[in-house]
């Protein structure tokens, strides 16, 4: 199911909010995003004890709702990149944000990527290629060159592109130390990005940090209070928005006014709604059934 909710008079509202957020260098608007087809044997992906295995799994149907999920960022001219299919040894193939992370810097506005090489053992075979996509994707079209790559793949590092999320409206990034994160991973991290400051967060209730906050184009976090170690972490009322269900934690921010958000979370749909945004939604049901959500399906290059 895909609808998108059209709102005159709210747009207003957030297009005052964007403009008051406009002069911290709002950085939404999205230049391209990596994708990667799911394996027919994606129901094998991993889970986390906690999470347990999942059911009535429908490869059909993952199809679909990867095609309607990248068809949002396509319709509104956004070009999808993607990556070489992973059939055999890879079932969390398509959940591609967890390979890599890229920024543009704050202060230089150089397009730097970091790529995740010490990812879930079972799951590192997925990062070559998108290595690879990396470095080619600045000659194949006139998209400009990455100016640095950088690798977390040092003794003990550990870093997937789940935990981490961009402020976009400041120099912020916060990092889940969480079972696929953690502390030398976030230190790697910070030396790779001198001019954004990386903190990490502890994450024991989820898998990643992005399982349970994302955030909003004017700078709150969103998020899934029974998923979130400490909901102070992030300043307090004025600067988190509590939803009602777990999908509802999970935004993707299209442009200063539009998300993307998952089927899954109708009542946060509408608090958002309420505040003024557009949405796109997205039904990612077989995804969600192996912990994902809407971050998890695309890397975001803005
Ligand atoms: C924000 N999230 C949750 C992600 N970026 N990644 C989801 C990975 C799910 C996969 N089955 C795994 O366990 O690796």
């Amino acid at each position: 199911m895909l609808y998108t909710v059209l709102k005159k008079g709210a747009a207003q509202r957030v297009a005052s909010t964007a403009s008051k957020a406009a002069s911290k260098k709002l950085s939404t608007t999205i230049e391209q995003v990596f994708v990667r087809r799911p394996p027919p044997n994606f129901a094998l992906g991993l889970t986390t004890p906690a999470f347990g295995k999942p059911s009535n799994t429908d490869y059909g149907q993952a199809l679909r709702q990867w095609l309607r999920y990248v068809e949002v960022f396509e319709r509104r001219g956004i070009p999808a990149v993607s990556l070489p299919p992973l059939d055999q040894d890879c079932p969390d193939a398509v959940f591609v944000e967890d390979t890599c992370v890229l920024f543009k810097d704050n202060i230089t506005g150089e397009d730097v990527a970091v790529v995740c090489e010490n990812m879930a053992r079972e799951r590192r075979p997925e990062v070559e290629t998108m290595k690879e996509a990396l470095l080619k994707q600045g000659f194949d079209n006139d998209h400009r060159p990455f100016d640095r790559i950088g690798v977390v793949d040092g003794e003990g590092e550990m870093l997937d592109g789940g935990d981490v999320l961009k402020c976009p409206v400041s120099n912020k990034v916060y990092v889940g130390l969480s079972s696929r994160s953690n502390r030398s991973g976030v230190d790697k991290l910070a030396s790779l990005l001198p001019n954004h400051e990386v903190i990490g967060v502890p994450v024991t209730k989820v898998l990643h940090l992005k399982s349970c906050i994302t955030a909003l184009p004017d700078g709150r976090i969103i998020g899934y209070d029974p998923l979130v170690d400490d909901v102070d972490f992030f300043g307090g009322a004025n600067n988190y928005l509590s939803v009602p269900e777990e999908g509802g934690a999970h935004v993707v921010i299209l442009d200063d006014k539009t998300l993307l958000v998952a089927a899954s979370a109708p009542r946060t749909a509408d608090i958002l709604d309420k505040e003024g945004y557009d949405l796109e939604i997205v039904d990612i049901e077989q995804f969600e059934k192996l912990e994902g959500c809407v971050t998890c399906l695309s890397v975001r290059r803005r």
